[in-house]
């Protein structure tokens, strides 16, 4: 039996799916989480007599009308791959806004069931639902669950009711509404509508207490007067992000990393001890320098990224991250977007493959595109380490570091917008609203699992693609052209050095002209963590983190001397490997959510071109700033960004005259 969960965003069908399944996939405390559909079979608990139950979690909806394009999975589902029984997932403390879809499902001629959801909250507010009566107007079954217990949750209740009408002979008759079913044109349907709303009024009139206007109710809109303000909102929202990274970088995070790299440090030894000294060194070095050295030296950071990530998921949970979608939107609309688009970035920080697959929910196709172009600017777990690496190396683990590079992504994204807006001509409009979820304690359960969830994908991560790059890294590096070991005294002639090499001199004005930058840098595209593994192997640093000192890179300044480039630099070649194009991973993200090779390859050009700008800028203004001249190469490059930033205003330029042919065209037509 196939079991489809439909409802409106945010209404708990992921949580509900996640229970039933036993499955953990992503819930998140606002709508438009779920992109894609998902299955499952039911947990044996829930299905005591043991028979085929596949459910299917799709994307949230409000209506099944074709004239709202934008929940095309969910219609195209419900009506193609004709589920067996629909679970209709209602938020209870929503009734009046979530029936209406109700009403539509209910003339598929598919039996529906209804979950009338997050009855603890309706509870808590004091609101009663006449469950029979409800039942009876709709003529379907209605069942009371909260999918966030894990007892008493009613959910087996509506299992037995879904198995009930699933094999039932009898067909459910939806109520009469009149007339709504045949509609065909638009006009039909909006007249269609209106009986709807008219109908589910008058239910929910009959079968539903409130209690008005509690207190709570005017509390939630005082916070929401402040840290949703027009001014206020952004340095709160900054103070918040620096204290996540303060907890993550500074505070929590290294105590934890501590313990953990002492753990590292002791596999590397008891290794080296097992090899003994007969091994030869060229397999020992692979071993101790390439694998365990450069993973070792991504995975030290897993703690500080998972305090971070929990951080994160709490804010999520709590209902805040949704009112930054609020507050950015402001500035957001003022560059072509919309509040729509933070969210995959919000996504994006965790990983940056979701960020861009949560771009379906955007309608618009520029805005869609344009999102899916820059949420990769938003720093995704995997370039963490490479903060928090330079951070620690040149900043004494300086919380700002992580925060400057949250905004300054948040600061490109907006300029970059503008940029698209003029290079396309595409000057239209779009209004963004959003449904705001209410404050409320976060779990640190959910929270907790967040954070495993990620960290899981971290470490396999790590144990795959990051520890295979390593090994490529360390034998490309132990080698020369002619297959002999290189002299330690000759590094510069090993394969790796040979190819960087040619690299690296472009970026000599980006104050990292050295070949094992060069090197990492590019391994960066295969993944973001590669960055930090491939600088350990090359600069033969097994760990970054000071077990003694307990600090991160504790021992900082003999990392920086080994590295040789100043603190300005090195913060340009943080922000190069921030702001050019992320990993392939996230490139085949974006091909297949932009659809179209023109954007994709301009997307990849125009990200190459901001981060060779950005570090460009950073290392020679720095550069002036503290030592009184501009670094090195600063002719050469300034005429590659002169080439750059030109060839960005022609477009732009162009864009601007064909979006005013196309307004004289329209004019004319008119
Ligand atoms: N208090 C309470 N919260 C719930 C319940 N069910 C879900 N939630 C919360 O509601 C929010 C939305 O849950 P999701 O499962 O992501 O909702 P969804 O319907 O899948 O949303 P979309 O995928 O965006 O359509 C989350 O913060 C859940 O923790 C419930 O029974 N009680
Ligand atoms: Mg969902």
């Amino acid at each position: 039996m196939k079991i489809a969960l439909a409802g409106n965003p945010n209404s708990g069908k992921t949580t509900l799916f996640n229970a039933i399944t036993g499955k953990i996939e992503h819930v998140g405390n606002w709508a438009g989480v779920t992109v894609e559909k998902k299955e499952g079979d039911v947990k044996q608990n829930l299905n005591p007599r043991n028979e085929d139950l596949v459910v299917v979690d799709l994307p949230g909806a409000y209506s099944m009308s074709p004239y709202t394009s934008e929940e095309s999975i969910t219609r195209d589902f419900v009506q193609n791959e004709k589920p067996d029984v629909i679970i209709n997932i209602v938020d209870s403390t929503n009734l009046s806004r979530s029936l209406f879809f109700t009403t539509q499902l209910l003339e598929l001629g598919i039996p529906v069931v209804v979950a009338l959801n997050k009855g603890d909250l309706t509870e808590k507010k004091g609101n009663t639902i006449d469950i029979p009566a409800l039942s009876d107007a709709l003529k379907c079954p209605v069942i009371l669950t909260v999918s966030t217990k894990s007892t008493n949750n009613g959910l087996l209740e509506l299992m037995n009711a879904v198995v009930a009408v699933g094999k039932s002979n009898k067909k459910q008759i939806p109520p009469n509404i009149g007339g709504a079913k045949k509609a065909s044109t638009k006009e039909e349907f909006e007249k269609a509508d209106k009986k709807r709303f008219a109908f589910v009024n008058n239910i929910v009139s009959e079968v539903e207490r409130r209690k008005v206007s509690s207190e709570k109710q005017t509390m939630q809109d005082q916070i929401d007067r402040i840290v949703a303000h027009k001014w206020l909102g952004i340095p709160i929202f900054a103070a918040i992000i620096w204290l996540v990274f303060s907890i993550s970088q500074s505070w929590v995070g290294p105590w934890l990393a501590d313990t953990f790299v002492g753990w590292i440090d002791l596999l590397n030894e008891s290794v080296a001890s097992l090899l003994g000294e007969d091994v030869n060194p060229v397999v020992a070095a692979l071993l101790l320098d390439g694998i365990i050295g450069g993973v070792g030296a991504v995975i030290g950071f897993l703690p500080l990224i998972m305090v971070l990530f929990f951080c994160l998921a709490l804010l999520e949970d709590c209902g805040y991250m949704a009112r930054v979608a609020v507050v950015m939107d402001r500035f957001f609309k003022k560059v072509g977007l919309s509040g729509k688009s933070i969210i995959p970035m919000i996504v994006g920080t965790g990983c940056g493959i979701p960020g861009i697959m949560a771009t379906r929910t955007i309608k618009n196709e520029r805005q869609r595109r344009t999102t899916a172009m820059l949420a990769p600017f938003m720093p995704c777990g995997a370039k963490l380490p490479i903060i928090a690496l330079f951070a620690g190396v040149f900043f004494g683990d300086n919380a700002w570091v992580g925060t400057s590079m949250y905004f300054l992504g948040i600061i490109v994204i907006i300029m970059s917008a503008l940029i698209i807006r003029r290079i396309t001509g595409d000057f239209s409009k779009s209004y963004f609203i959003m449904e705001l979820p209410e404050y409320r304690m976060p779990s640190i359960k959910r929270a907790t699992i967040s954070m495993l969830m990620r960290a899981k994908a971290f470490i396999i991560k790590a144990g795959t693609i990051i520890l295979v790059c390593n090994a490529v890294v360390q034998i490309l590096q132990t080698f020369d052209w002619q297959l002999q070991v290189v002299a330690e005294t000759a590094p510069e002639t090993s394969i790796l050095a040979s190819i960087a090499s040619p690299l690296a001199v472009l970026f000599i004005p980006l104050g990292f002209g050295l070949w094992q930058f060069a090197a990492a840098a590019v391994t960066g595209f295969i993944a973001k963590e590669n960055v930090v593994g491939t600088l350990a192997v090359c600069f033969s640093i097994t760990n970054f983190i000071d077990v003694e000192e307990l600090a991160l890179v504790g021992g900082s300044a003999e990392v920086s001397s080994i590295f040789g480039i100043s603190a300005v630099a090195a913060l340009a070649y943080l922000v190069f490997n921030l702001f050019t194009p992320p990993c392939f991973a996230a490139i085949g993200a974006m091909n297949s959510e932009m659809e179209s090779r023109k954007w994709l390859f301009g997307a990849v050009a125009f990200q190459l071109g901001m981060g060779y700008t950005l570090a460009f800028l950073i290392y020679q203004i720095g550069t002036l700033a503290t030592t009184g001249t501009f670094g090195a190469g600063f002719l050469g490059g300034l005429a590659a960004v002169a080439l750059i930033v030109g060839y960005v205003v022609y477009l732009m330029r162009k864009g601007g005259n064909s979006a005013q042919m196309a307004g004289k065209i329209q004019s004319v037509k008119a």
